[in-house]
């Protein structure tokens, strides 16, 4: 069998019953794992959708991949039957994965731990990951939001939480919906850190056949950029549901991506990051795809659904919704003028009708410069 100019081993004793998607990478060659020796081993905190998908892209990449999960039974579940059928339905995860609820296991001898789980519950995990966490190891947040309590970018709370150098910190991002990676559908993602080096130990590690992980070291416009254009995906969502059409949607994502790109500068991020993999890249995938659980939970704002009531539809986790209230106070901490987000915010107060969101692209009725 031929290894496609991988350089990695086919693994032919495990054939991969998943159908591969119209268009998705030929599974001859991701049929494969790297050879045994020098396989990193690495751990993945949280079984969600993402943190899933995210452990199958190391395993196929050649990781000695382990999962911690909350709950026993999805656990099990992976262990056993190489499933994740809440999260997952129907993608078959590597034979070489496996889960445990224990902590100390999952951490015990890794290289690097990917951290996913829902943003505004990552401080609450740190204490029990600090004391267990190998030394000098890459951490590397996959999350998407911003902690409400403090306004704090994912990286700073693991800075904060875990007590180690920004240096060791990652963040990880980029158009990258789950359901589409999980079917190895050719994907790229900017891995960012302080550190180039760590940066590019990690993309190394991050990266198959169908992924491919780029490098950045503008950690604060990588992770803004995974922010806001959940915000921007709600926007979309929520015009979508009132039944607006496309010249609605494009304007609002054009416009949204200079309301994130002053955001993100008036922070500290390079702008070119916003134009980046992190920025528009994910800003397209997010809005354009009913994958998207931020574009999901707008839709219903805009189908006309209360705030609670969406909440309580959604069984997985929209970041947007938590994090449009910390991105607000940190616009009017410095002077930067949010509309489109500022009436995302308004419809979420049931204070506007989703219908009168699409004309309010700018703070004033005056003309404005592009
Ligand atoms: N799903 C996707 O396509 C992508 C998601 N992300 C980001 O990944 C992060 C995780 O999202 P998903 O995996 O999609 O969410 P999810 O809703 O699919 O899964 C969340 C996981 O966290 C667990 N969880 C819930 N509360 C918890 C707590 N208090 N402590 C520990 N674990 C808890 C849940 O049991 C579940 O396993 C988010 O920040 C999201 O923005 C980033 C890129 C893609
Ligand atoms: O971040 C994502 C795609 O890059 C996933 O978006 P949602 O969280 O809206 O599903």
């Amino acid at each position: 069998m031929s290894d496609h100019g991988t350089g990695l081993r086919p693994h032919e004793d495990h054939p991969d019953p998943v159908v591969a998607a119209p268009g998705a990478v030929d599974t001859a060659a991701i049929r494969v794992v790297m050879q045994t020796t020098d396989k990193p081993r690495v751990a993945v905190i949280g079984a969600g959708s993402w943190g899933t998908t995210f452990a199958k892209v190391l395993a196929e990449g050649g990781a000695d991949t382990v999962v911690w999960a909350r709950r026993p039974e999805v656990a099990r579940e992976i262990t056993e039957t190489k499933r994740n059928s809440e999260y997952l339905p129907g993608i078959n995860l590597p034979r070489t994965l496996t889960a445990s609820t224990s902590l100390s296991a999952v951490l015990d001898g890794a290289q690097q731990v990917y951290v996913s789980v829902p943003s505004q519950s990552l401080r609450s995990n740190l204490a029990a990951i600090a004391s267990l966490l190998p030394e000098d190891v890459p951490v590397v947040s996959l999350m998407k939001g911003v902690e409400k309590a403090t306004g704090l970018r994912m990286s700073e709370v693991l800075h904060e939480g875990l007590g180690i150098d920004r240096e060791r910190i990652a963040v990880a991002s980029g158009p990258n919906l789950a359901l589409e990676i999980a079917r190895r559908q050719p994907t790229a993602a900017v891995v960012s850190s302080t550190s180039l080096d760590t940066a590019t130990a990690v993309a190394t590690v991050a990266t198959n056949p169908y992924f491919r992980s780029f490098t950045n070291t503008d950690v604060i416009g990588t992770e803004f950029g995974g922010v806001l254009k959940n915000l921007i995906a709600v926007a979309i969502g929520i015009v979508d549901g009132v039944g607006y059409g496309e010249n609605t949607k494009a304007s609002i994502i054009t416009r949204g991506l200079a309301e994130m790109t002053e955001f993100a500068v008036s922070l500290g991020a390079q702008s070119s990051t916003l134009s980046g993999l992190a920025g528009l890249g994910d800003l397209i995938a997010t809005c354009q795809s009913p994958l998207s659980r931020n574009n999901t939970a707008g839709r219903l704002l805009g189908q006309g659904y209360r705030f609670d009531e969406v909440v309580r539809q959604m069984n997985q986790t929209a970041e947007g919704l938590a994090s449009v209230a910390p991105i607000l106070e940190l616009a009017a901490a410095n002077g930067v003028d949010m509309p489109i987000v500022s009436q995302v915010g308004e419809v979420l107060a049931g204070r506007l009708d989703p219908r009168n969101i699409a004309p309010h692209l700018t703070e004033t009725d005056e003309p404005q410069g592009e």
